[in-house]
């Protein structure tokens, strides 16, 4: 890995801390009471995203100085360089500028910074792209193609059911069932985690944003979307044998093997919807059919351990959007802002109290 990628901004991003007090107008009636009970409000009674993290600490060990979420990844750094299409369709300057620089992140999910690579079923990709009119763009993406909850209430039932019983030392598996009984279009997603294959790299894996965002033109036209990053490497899988057999950091190491070779791309492919489609639950998919417009190309030059990185202090917001691009109703990608802030606190805090030592060496692993 080199050490040549550009130190980011590292002040805190615009939004971080926001409240989740918006949030809040959608707890009505019984979804409050529930929330109540799930303890995800606060002593004021509001929503928190302090109580939302709280949950996600509770499913596994603490990790000081670390992600709560997708705590594991890797540090990269290319660029974007925008099509015509991506033009017509949104005024952000990400589209105009020549080779706009990126600062990312690859990642598996979970709470563990010390996990298997290839035993992850979730890999996703963070982009920060800064253009030269002083705008950034921040995206956090994931492989699957749709979210497993379509509400935030469902969500955090979800991660809850994920916390270890006291008794067993493991989720139990009735919470999950309960889970999936209350909310049963949930099963959409356990079919994909149980049956989509798993490729044999973090180059070849699509990564998908799923919510809905507005790409706004010059002319004021504002056209919802939901963007992708589509592999230019062939997919080839990885099965459960050789997955098992992986070495703990083999995503990273197998990255560092390709970029070697030299850079790595992504297509960034829009979908455009048709009326009817949703656009404020990002649980439900979208047509195979829909019209795809490529809107540009990520290149990726280098890599480097997220311990001695330029990503570990960012925090990729996904509500840090320029100019030509805005956030659609989506509860859910409303929420993510304020629980990322509250993650991105927790963990710098305890990287400058000192507390944090796995997060600060340059070793990815123990
Ligand atoms: C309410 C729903 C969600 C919650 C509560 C949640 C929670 C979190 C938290 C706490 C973090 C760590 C943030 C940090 O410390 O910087 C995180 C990171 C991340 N999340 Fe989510 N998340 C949600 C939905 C999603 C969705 C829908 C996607 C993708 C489509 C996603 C993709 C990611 C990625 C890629 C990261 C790692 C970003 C990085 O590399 O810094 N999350 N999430």
């Amino acid at each position: 890995m080199t050490s040549q990628i550009p130190t980011p901004d590292r002040r805190p991003p615009r939004r971080s801390l926001l409240p989740l007090a918006a949030i809040g107008l959608i707890a009505l009636g019984g979804a409050a009471a529930f929330a109540w009970a799930a303890g995800w409000m606060g002593s004021s009674g509001r929503l928190t995203s302090q109580g939302f993290v709280d949950t996600i600490e509770a499913t596994g060990a603490d990790h000081p100085g670390f992600r709560r979420a997708h705590s594991k990844g890797v540090c990269v750094s290319g660029n974007f360089q925008g099509t015509a299409d991506g033009r017509a369709l949104s005024s952000a300057r990400a589209f105009s500028q020549p080779a706009v620089p990126v600062l990312g992140r690859m990642s598996i999910g979970g709470g563990d910074p010390h996990g298997a690579d290839a035993a992850a079923r979730v890999r996703s990709m963070a982009l920060l792209i800064r253009t030269d009119d002083g705008q950034q763009w921040r995206m956090a993406m994931n492989s699957f193609p749709f979210f497993g909850a379509p509400t935030l209430e469902a969500f955090l039932e979800q991660t809850r059911a994920g916390i270890p019983d006291p008794a067993t030392g493991k989720p139990d598996p009735a919470k999950m069932a309960a889970f999936l009984a209350r909310y049963p279009q949930a099963r959409r997603f356990q079919a994909w985690a149980k049956s989509a294959p798993l490729s044999d790299s973090w180059a070849n894996t699509a990564y998908n944003g799923v919510h809905t965002f507005y790409f706004i033109n010059a002319a004021g036209e504002r056209q919802p979307v939901r963007w992708s990053m589509r592999p230019q490497a062939p997919f080839v899988e990885m099965d459960k044998a050789q997955r098992e057999q992986a070495s703990a950091d083999y995503l990273a190491e197998e990255l560092d093997r390709r970029l070697a070779t030299g850079p790595l791309r992504w297509d960034m492919v829009v979908t455009l919807p048709d009326a009817g489609d949703a656009l404020d639950d990002p649980s439900q998919p979208w047509p195979e059919a829909r019209r795809q417009v490529t809107v540009g190309t990520l290149s990726l030059e280098q890599a480097q351990p997220q311990a001695t990185g330029p990503c570990r202090d960012v925090n990729f917001d996904p509500l840090i959007l320029p100019t030509g691009v805005a956030a659609s109703d989506d509860p859910i990608l409303a929420a993510r802002s304020g629980v990322y802030a509250q993650s991105f606190f927790r963990r710098e805090r305890e990287i400058a109290s000192g507390k944090a030592a796995g997060a600060t060496s340059d070793e990815v692993s123990p």
